[in-house]
């Protein structure tokens, strides 16, 4: 048996899971529940927004020859005849030199063509029930119109939007309950090794607690998907098997971390090649950490095979799984936006033949982002990526100098 290793480029590896996924059947979901999913249809508007023509302003509802001439020193006097809170339904009719005292967000009388902002009035003390105006005001100040923000039959979200909070207030206002979505992928999580335990009480020697599955959990619930805990399963082929099964079964996708080194017992690998039907792959990656990752579909359901180390468990998850499963889920971004920071210190690393994915954190001076690394860059060091909010894209070479700009991967941070 041979161990050498050819490397594939991580754009290969990546191509090679994202043909491999497609997207879920989109459902009508409701749009309290709808935040991050993307759209899977377009959708048109059946009114206007706003639907009645408006003002903008609190102040008065006037016809704008009337206010020729209004300034600071030589205002003009009209009389209010009604007044228009937000809600009032009615329209009072305005004659030559009258107005209506009128709220932000109330329906503007049909003989106004325009509002001045109360602050630019005064109570006439000379007439009772007048109000002077001291300042010209021109058609349209302060009037929202009819389908000013959304035409009737106009496209107001397109398919594959992702939807922010400002949608679901779009929607809302259009008085959709539901909307239709790709659903949230469920993904279950396995835990395996026979080293792994969960248990607060000491621990014998040699064996360890499970990081990985609370990770990863975490990371999935961050993510936008729905995550299932299906526990530690040790290595031993049939336990694996029967697990496998049961996951591909029940989820959309399956994220399990351990066994796809070269060990005697890394099983995840093979029992993954038996229950595929040999449609899978085992890859090392031209990438550290997660040099190691298996994929491969049980019965269509995508499993990501990561390596058990935790720091590379959750670059892996980064780069393999949460691409692959966004796009499950309809998004037509999966990968997370590429930002450029300045090293703060210079980066020495050996020439391997991979992309190093560093553990570090930016912050921006004066607009300008700067990046720095973590002193332990070994792939089990998890408590060094726990203080970090991006990895560091370093490419194949030597030496980068401080000052030097490369790429960065920023990582959600809770809080
Ligand atoms: N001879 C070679 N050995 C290794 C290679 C290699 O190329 N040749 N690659 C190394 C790299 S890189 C990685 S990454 C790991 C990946 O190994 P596996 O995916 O098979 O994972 P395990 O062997 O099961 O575990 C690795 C490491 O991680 C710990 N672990 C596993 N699961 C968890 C968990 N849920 N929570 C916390 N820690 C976990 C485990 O105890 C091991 O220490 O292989 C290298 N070896
Ligand atoms: O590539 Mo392994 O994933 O560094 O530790």
């Amino acid at each position: 048996m041979t161990y050498k290793e050819t490397l594939i480029p991580l754009e290969t590896a990546q191509s090679y899971v994202l043909e491999r996924i497609t997207k879920a059947n989109p459902i009508a979901i409701n749009i309290r529940d709808a935040l991050g999913l993307t759209l899977a249809q377009d959708v048109t508007s059946p009114e206007n927004i706003p639907p009645f023509r408006n003002t903008a302003s609190d102040g008065y509802a006037l016809r704008s020859t009337d206010t020729l001439g209004a300034s600071k020193d030589s205002p003009v006097s009209l009389e209010v005849v009604a007044t228009i809170a937000a809600g009032d339904n009615i329209d009072p009719q305005l004659g030559s030199m009258q107005s209506a005292r009128i709220m932000t967000g109330a329906p503007i009388p049909a003989d106004a063509d325009s509002v001045i902002m109360v602050e630019d009035t005064s109570p006439d003390p000379e007439v009772e029930g007048n109000v002077l105006v001291y300042k010209e005001v021109r058609p349209g100040d302060s009037v929202r119109e009819a389908g000013s923000d959304v035409e009737e039959g106009q496209v107001v979200l397109l398919a594959g939007t992702k939807i922010t909070p400002a949608a679901i207030g779009v929607l809302a206002s259009l008085g959709y309950k539901k909307v239709p979505v790709f659903p949230r992928a469920k993904v279950a999580v396995i835990s395996t090794g026979s080293e792994l335990t969960e248990s607060a009480e000491p621990l014998r020697r040699a064996m360890i607690r499970d990081s990985n599955r609370p990770a990863l959990l975490s990371a999935i619930t961050g993510s936008g998907f729905e995550a299932y805990d299906l526990g530690i399963v040790p290595d031993d082929k049939e336990a694996l098997e029967t697990a496998f099964k049961e996951a591909a079964s029940n989820y959309d996708a399956i994220v399990t971390s351990g066994g796809v080194s070269v060990g005697d017992f890394d099983l995840t690998k093979q029992v993954l090649k038996d229950l595929s039907g040999g449609e899978m792959r085992w890859m090392q990656v031209a990438i550290k950490p997660a040099k190691p990752f298996a994929f491969g579909l049980i019965e269509g359901t995508p499993l990501f095979g990561l390596p058990g180390n935790p720091v590379s468990a959750l670059v892996s998850f980064e780069l393999f799984a949460r691409p692959a499963i966004l796009k499950m889920m309809g998004s037509p971004q999966p990968f997370r936006p590429l930002l450029k920071a300045t090293l703060v210190d210079e980066i020495r690393r050996n020439r391997d033949g991979k992309v190093h994915f560093l553990r570090a954190s930016y912050h921006s001076v004066d607009g300008e982002l700067r990046v720095s690394i973590k002193a332990g860059q070994m792939s089990h060091m998890l408590s060094q990526m726990a203080s970090s909010n991006c990895l560091l894209v370093v490419p194949e070479g030597e030496i980068f100098e401080a000052g030097e700009r490369l790429p960065i991967i920023p990582l959600e941070q809770a809080g």
